[in-house]
């Protein structure tokens, strides 16, 4: 794909950085002010919406084009935030923006609601303008810094900054849809999108789907293996990168917009406007950019035919629709607004009176506290996109709600649908439909309003983009150090949990209830994990297992299960399910394959201080936790290529001062989802410390529980510290789940 790679600078310039966010839009765009003098004003859209807060925390850089071509600038720092613009020149705007970007990929990606435009001059500028924005980053990252890509306008970025600097750790968010593979397919350059985003540790989507759909592809297009959200990527030298390919949920500065909506000058200027509008008994608001998957027309269609048919009176309801210009050089984006003008003119021509406008239609942008205003001003949002990534103009009404006095009504093909449940969830395409909700909406009473807006306040309050960017940060870097103690973001996790139906607690051994010892055969488990457990499986419907790499023999061993403990061991390949083992039949092939195997080991090992082998029923796995540490890893590397050469089928896996190889694959997520279908649990709760635990928590669903044990790079949605923690885990579990009714 890179037919001229990415200048690796021979010494990073400005590598001064250890986070970098690389975007194509700055927060700021450039304009010139009335005398040609320089002037920086707030960019459009819900990305620096939701990036900017995140990046006034962090003392990174961002990345990003200046938003007017032919113009370069030096880095500046704006708000609190170092900016390093990128050049476009007017050619590279039409075919890289405009085009590729806007005409080509935005369409594909949102479900062709307009057709997509394929141009092979587009694609060669956007590979080209990708390459800048990778040297960009490539020259301000410091040694290991975190670069952080956004978006599809960037998606070749990922690869080709791991080309030149694969010391970096690199995570990607796509803020807009993944279309499902029917859709992608059409596009010429798929595999090359698809190669560049793999380039990443970790891509993030909005909505759980996006991740399916762009695993998928990468299934159909590559052949590579997913299990869960765990993506395995080969490398050029055989080696596999595990890439993460799953869903965080974008959001917005709650607690930001609650207080601009608390401000007296807001609340002031939301009268003014109700009056301005003649205080109609029910204001609607639309706020979008100019876009046609924002479903504009449809919802003034709607609307209208609301007060064509006397459902609505222009003297009660007005709809304020903000339609801020948007990508207005791409020849759709000027269609969509004249046809929109044309509706709006029509129905007004039709229906408004001397004193009562039907449709306030504002071809503006306008600033935050407006914003807030306007949200506080209105009785009914309607978000009604034909598709949306996110739409965080959803979350914001929420958020500037106060008085939990409004009503949402939501297209459940924007991604805030699958977190904002109660609001009134419409297909806008269903124009009856739509009609219906608008006047549920309208005519709603005050106490049920109240209900659903405190339960969506909730939600906008506790998934705020501090989370949703620390949830991403966390999975792609580990946390740098773990406090001691349960967070309370876990304990409240535990509370959900506790409540569920039938519960499973599936526990890693070593590491997880037992701390690490030098020799296996000593491990135990604590004595508080101990007594969590008994007192767990006291409870009614609540099963306990322990899933392990261990076989399953030493497992029983050394974790001394109590009765009714299931037990997994060899990584899934052995169960014990009440009394009844699996057996384990190997076959010809594989009995052949682990002769050899032992065969190799006891040749490479044999007469190194420290090292030592352990049997497995599938496997064997070579222990180096004794041998001084560069010796150790020395042993493991030659180790594990002369296997890999000689015996290229196994299955191989590193751990902490252990590699092993097994003869038959197997994994804790395939031993979690056995685990989980035989108990018929409703609710999954899992902990575990190691690489091989990433399968188990790949595979947890929403209301599933994963909690990482110490650092590294997590799938787990929690993290503490330690053994003891989880003692004092299973304690808060088993308390909370015997005070259930
Ligand atoms: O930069 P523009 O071409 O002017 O477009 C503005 C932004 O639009 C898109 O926003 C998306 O991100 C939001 C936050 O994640 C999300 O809520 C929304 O659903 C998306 O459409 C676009 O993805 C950004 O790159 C643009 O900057
Ligand atoms: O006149 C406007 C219109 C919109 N917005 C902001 O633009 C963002 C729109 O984000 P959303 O995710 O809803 O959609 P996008 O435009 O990114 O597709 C939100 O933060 C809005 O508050 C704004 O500040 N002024």
């Amino acid at each position: 794909m890179t037919e001229s790679p990415v200048t690796a600078p021979s010494a990073p310039i400005d590598a001064v950085y250890s986070m970098i966010v690389v975007s194509n839009r700055l927060p700021v765009d450039y304009v010139e002010g009335p005398d040609g003098e320089t002037l920086w004003r707030t960019s459009p859209g819900g990305l620096v919406t939701a990036l900017e807060p995140v990046m006034k925390q962090s003392d990174g850089a961002w990345i990003g084009w200046a938003g007017v071509a032919d113009r370069e600038f030096d880095p500046f720092e704006n708000d609190g935030i170092s900016i390093v613009p990128v050049p476009l020149s007017a050619a590279e705007l039409e075919d890289y923006y405009e085009g590729f970007s806007n005409d080509t990929l935005w369409p594909l990606y949102h479900d062709v609601i307009a057709p997509p435009t394929y141009h092979r001059e587009w694609w060669d500028a956007y590979v080209r303008v990708n390459r800048r924005f990778a040297e960009a980053a490539a020259r301000a990252a410091d040694v290991g810094a975190v670069v952080w890509v956004q978006d599809y306008q960037l998606q070749l970025v990922p690869q080709m900054l791991r080309e030149v600097r694969p010391d970096l750790v690199i995570g990607f968010f796509n803020h807009i849809p993944f279309p499902a593979y029917g859709i992608y397919s059409q596009l010429p350059w798929r595999r090359q999108v698809l190669a560049g985003l793999l380039g990443a540790d970790v891509i993030g989507f909005q909505r759980a789907a996006d991740a399916g759909n762009f695993s998928r592809a990468v299934r159909r297009l590559f052949g590579y293996a997913t299990r869960g959200t765990i993506i395995e990527v080969p490398d050029a030298d055989g080696e596999v990168r595990r890439v993460v390919a799953r869903h965080f949920p974008i959001s917005i500065d709650t607690e930001s917009f609650e207080e601009l909506a608390a401000r007296p000058e807001v609340q002031a200027r939301a009268k003014e406007i109700r009056e301005g509008l003649g205080n109609p008994k029910t204001i609607m608001l639309g706020v979008d950019r100019l876009d046609y998957t924002k479903g504009i027309r449809h919802r003034i269609k709607a609307f209208g035919e609301l007060i064509r048919d006397g459902r609505l009176s222009v003297e009660d309801a007005v709809l304020v629709q903000v339609a801020s210009p948007s990508r207005e050089r791409v020849e759709t984006y000027r269609q969509l607004r004249d046809e929109i003008e044309l509706q709006v003119g029509r129905l007004n021509g039709d229906y408004s009176t001397l004193s009562h406008q039907a449709v306030s239609y504002l071809h503006h942008g306008y600033p935050r506290e407006e914003m807030a205003a306007l949200y506080l001003a209105a009785d009914v949002m309607l978000v009604t996109a034909l598709r949306d990534g996110m739409n965080l103009v959803a979350k914001e009404f929420v958020a500037c709600t106060g008085d939990n006095d409004g009503v949402l009504v939501l297209s459940e093909f924007a991604g805030a649908a699958d977190e904002l449940k109660q609001a009134i969830l419409v297909n806008p395409h269903d124009i009856e439909g739509l009609k219906d909700a608008i006047i549920e909406a309208a005519s709603m009473p005050k106490r049920e309003r109240a209900r659903r807006m405190r339960a969506l306040r909730r939600r906008v309050r506790e998934y705020d983009v501090a989370r949703w960017s620390a949830s991403f940060l966390d999975t792609l870097t580990g946390s740098a150090s773990v406090v001691p103690g349960v967070p309370d973001s876990l304990d409240s996790a535990l509370s959900r949990l506790a409540d569920t139906d039938r519960l499973l607690v599936a526990l890693d051994f070593d590491g997880t209830i037992a701390p690490h010892v030098d020799r296996p055969e000593e491990a135990r488990a604590l004595d508080g994990a101990r007594a969590g457990i008994l007192s767990l499986l006291a409870l009614p419907d609540t099963r306990i297992a322990f899933v392990s790499g261990r076989a399953l023999e030493s497992l029983a061993e050394v974790s001394e299960a109590p009765d009714g403990v299931l037990l997994t061991g060899s990584h899934g390949i052995e169960l014990r399910l009440g009394a009844s083992e699996v057996e384990l039949d190997l076959l010809s092939h594989e009995l052949d394959n682990l002769g050899e195997l032992s065969r190799m080991l006891g040749a490479l090992t044999d007469g190194v201080d420290g090292a030592w082998l352990e049997r497995k029923p599938a496997g064997l796995a070579l222990h180096t936790r004794l041998m001084p540490p560069a010796a150790g890893a020395a042993l493991q590397t030659k180790v594990r290529t002369d296997v890999e050469a000689a015996l290229p089928d196994l299955t191989v896996r590193g751990g902490k001062n252990v590699v092993e190889f097994a003869v038959r694959a197997g994994n804790k997520g395939d031993a979690l989802l056995r685990l989980k279908q035989h108990t018929g649990a409703t609710a999954v709760f899992y902990a575990g410390d190691d690489e091989t635990d990433e399968d188990a928590f790949a595979v947890l669903g929403d209301g599933d529980v994963g909690v990482k044990i110490g650092r590294g790079k997590t799938l787990a949605g929690h993290r503490v510290r330690g053994p003891e923690e989880i003692v004092e885990v299973l304690e808060r579990l088993s308390a909370k789940r015997s005070g259930r009714p």
